[in-house]
């Protein structure tokens, strides 16, 4: 049966990045995207308004909504302080078993926790089932769609706390117009718009930051 290009993806990483280094993961995957196949990591522009705003955010538990082949994971690991920790949530099996291996080779795997299932089942389980009290960071790059659901989700099931920080991909390609709606009316969150360009395409897209206010 024919390889997917997500398990192409992952042989070429295995293949040709440096076991245990993050950045190399990173870089290999990035070549692959742009030189060979496109897929939807959030890449190295977008990866970089990531980087600042996690590490702005410092925080201890971070929460990521769509591991695809775990690109972003292995971003947001690499540059978690001493004792932080990542929950990404997948629910795809397939991307879920290539986003393990590549946050493993990568060596980050101390640091991430893939959950498996979909974000609505997942975020009521977080307190419990994960023993998660609040969230200081989220970041959204799942089905566009499950951006507004899932941030009412949050606040619902007291997820958030006054400086918990939300980053949106794609807000612009392929857009999350109801999300911009909902978020930038929204009294209890401070937004902040980064433009920038769809990964490895010379097209606009941006990030949008949320600050929960409390
Ligand atoms: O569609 C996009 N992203 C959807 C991502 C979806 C990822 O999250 C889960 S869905 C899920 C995970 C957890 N819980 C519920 C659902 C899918 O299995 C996939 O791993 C996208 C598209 C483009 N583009 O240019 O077309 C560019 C991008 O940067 C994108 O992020
Ligand atoms: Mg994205």
């Amino acid at each position: 049966m024919n390889q997917s290009k997500e398990q192409r993806i992952l042989n070429f990483v295995l293949q040709n990045a440096v076991r245990g280094d993050p950045c190399s993961v990173l870089d290999t995957i990035d070549q692959y995207c742009s030189q060979k196949e496109w897929a939807m990591n959030v890449g190295n522009e977008k990866g970089l308004i990531l980087d600042k705003t996690v590490e702005e955010a410092n925080p201890s538990v971070a929460l990521e909504l769509g591991t695809y082949c775990g690109y972003s994971a292995v971003r947001i690991a690499r540059v978690l302080k001493a004792g932080a920790h990542l929950l990404t949530v997948e629910f795809n099996p397939e991307f879920a078993a290539i986003a393990k291996q590549m946050i493993e080779f990568a060596g980050v795997q101390d640091k991430v926790k893939l959950l498996e299932g979909p974000s609505e089942e997942i975020i009521p389980q977080l307190k419990k089932k994960y023993e998660v009290d609040t969230v200081d960071f989220v970041f959204l790059d799942h089905w566009k769609d499950r951006y507004t659901p899932d941030t009412i989700l949050l606040q619902e099931c007291n997820l958030l706390r006054k400086g918990s920080v939300l980053l949106a991909d794609n807000v612009i390609v392929p857009g999350a117009p109801e999300f911009l709606n909902y978020i930038r009316n929204n009294p209890h969150f401070q937004c902040t718009n980064y433009p920038s360009r769809l990964e490895y395409m010379k097209v606009a897209d941006a990030m949008e930051k949320a600050v929960f206010l409390g």
